[in-house]
């Protein structure tokens, strides 16, 4: 599914929204084939760092650089094409089938024409048939298999999410930026859903970005995690090094702390 996962090196991005500076000189290192976890209480420019790293905001100074390349400039389409897919914190798809949903994740794969599927020419019939099973495949290594035919709005909330996650897997992507993947989910399929994350590193040789307020999850399953606190990169390491850091202790006094195992 993917050539060999790439790094990601963000340096000295500022964001400011009017008055207010979102992101302030962050720089974060991401080592090709991790999982690195970036955190921070509420607003602390979590969110506004993957719109950066995806195409949507471009900073006021700074580098992006995926293997090299720099995606400040590019457009979220571009970036889409290097193999950075990403999920957002709320569900964004509403109608259709777990199918139908996977199917538009695969369009950038598509080479047959909109005429040609219109006619169905052979070309495009065999080349629909090859998405469809694709599709198939990735919500079988997503545990979506059994709901492949499902409208999505009669899934439970969990196998929902999980639709996104499958949906950004569509693309072939090489990075994954998941937007708090397991929020609203219950522990049961908060703790599924860390498996598949896992799995799919593994054997697909992703790099992954998160972001999570879900501390159990994020020490878990991260190999790094980045703090953020008000715009600021305030601390960097493993979870454990991370656990012990004074200044991210004091950041989450009044927040969940980074202790707690959710
Ligand atoms: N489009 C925008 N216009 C103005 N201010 C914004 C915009 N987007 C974010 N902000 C502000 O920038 C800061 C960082 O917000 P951001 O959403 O990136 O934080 P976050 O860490 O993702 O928070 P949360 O955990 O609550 O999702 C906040 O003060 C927020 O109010």
């Amino acid at each position: 599914m993917t050539a060999a996962a790439p790094g990601l090196r963000v340096r000295d991005i500022t964001v400011r929204f009017a008055g207010l500076v979102a992101l302030d000189s962050v720089d974060l290192t991401v080592e090709p084939g991790s999982i690195h976890a970036l955190i921070g209480p509420n607003g602390a420019g979590k969110s506004t760092c993957f719109n950066v790293l995806s195409g949507i905001h471009r900073p006021e100074h700074g580098s992006v650089r995926l293997d090299g390349t720099e995606l400040t400039s590019l457009a979220p389409h571009r970036i889409a094409a290097l193999g950075m897919a990403r999920t957002f914190q709320n569900i964004v798809m509403t109608s259709g089938t777990v199918a139908d949903n996977l199917l538009l994740g695969r369009h950038g794969h598509s080479r047959a024409g909109f005429a040609a599927t219109a006619l169905r020419l052979p070309h495009a019939v065999r080349e629909q048939r090859a998405q469809l099973e694709r599709a198939r495949e990735i919500a079988e290594l997503t545990g979506l298999g059994t709901h492949f035919r499902t409208p999505v709005d009669l899934l439970p909330y969990g196998d929902r999410k999980r639709v996104e996650l499958a949906r950004a897997l569509c693309l072939e992507p090489r990075m994954l930026l998941l937007d708090e993947p397991v929020a609203g989910m219950n522990a049961a399929e908060r703790a599924r859903t860390a498996g598949t994350i896992g799995e799919l590193r593994t054997r697909f040789g992703l790099t992954v970005v998160l972001v999570e307020h879900d501390m159990g999850l994020v020490m878990r399953l991260a190999d790094e995690v980045t703090v953020l606190d008000f715009g600021r990169r305030i601390a960097g390491g493993t979870p454990a090094q991370v656990r012990q850091d004074p200044e991210v202790r004091r950041a989450y006094l009044g927040a969940p702390s980074p202790q707690e195992s959710a």
